[in-house]
């Protein structure tokens, strides 16, 4: 069971990350609506101090393929995570841009929405709630079976992983609020959330 922790910005921030190994940290990539945001040089300065074993992840919302890729082939990340509307022509385009893997994050309304991700050309699919970095769950009982590999996202705190690791399997979690006090990382949340997923 793999674990992300997204959302980090802070130079504090890749300490508690270099502690925990979380098996995947996240970057909100020049999204200012997002209070998580980082713009390129912070995201050079910060990736650049994270240990080698732990994947580095752009979520990227609208930015374009070639800049994406630019970042990408700079070594700076090693995944792309596209969290917008970015469609499968983007996709393909991005990848003939990138040798890099490419992720991409569904925003679950409907079972119309997790057909279009069981499709989806990308190397791993997210399943999140609508808007992404919200703190709020989707109606998880629409997943059913989900016949592909994908990272569960959306309201993933120590109260809620427990109970949905006893109903689903995913590959993964993935989480931004549930490890943030006051909007700023909290230490003692990830170590727990990080212990609670490797447990399982
Ligand atoms: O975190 C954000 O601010 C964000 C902004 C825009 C797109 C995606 C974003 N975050 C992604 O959403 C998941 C779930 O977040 P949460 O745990 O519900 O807060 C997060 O892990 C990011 O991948």
């Amino acid at each position: 069971m793999k674990i992300k922790i997204c959302g980090i910005n802070r130079p504090v921030d890749v300490q508690y990350i270099n502690q925990s190994q979380p098996d995947y940290v996240g970057f909100i990539v020049n999204f200012p609506k997002s209070h998580r945001s980082v713009d390129y040089n912070q995201l050079r300065a910060l990736a650049g101090r994270i240990d080698a074993p732990i994947k580095k992840v752009g979520v990227f919302v609208d930015e374009s393929a070639e800049q994406i890729a630019q970042i990408l082939n700079e070594e700076i990340l090693d995944i792309a995570q596209l969290h917008g509307k970015q469609e499968e022509d983007f996709i393909k385009h991005l990848r003939s841009l990138t040798n890099k893997e490419i992720w991409k994050a569904f925003a679950v309304e409907s079972e119309d929405d997790l057909l279009q991700a069981e499709a989806s050309s990308a190397d791993l699919v997210l399943l999140d709630n609508k808007g992404g970095g919200t703190g709020q769950a989707f109606d998880h009982s629409l997943i059913k079976k989900f016949p592909r590999p994908y990272l569960l996202a959306g309201g993933m705190d120590e109260e809620t992983i427990p109970l949905v690791l006893d109903r689903f399997s995913p590959m993964g979690i993935d989480t931004s609020s549930g490890t943030e006090t006051n909007k700023k990382k909290d230490p003692k949340k990830i170590e727990n959330i990080i212990r609670m997923v490797r447990n399982v």
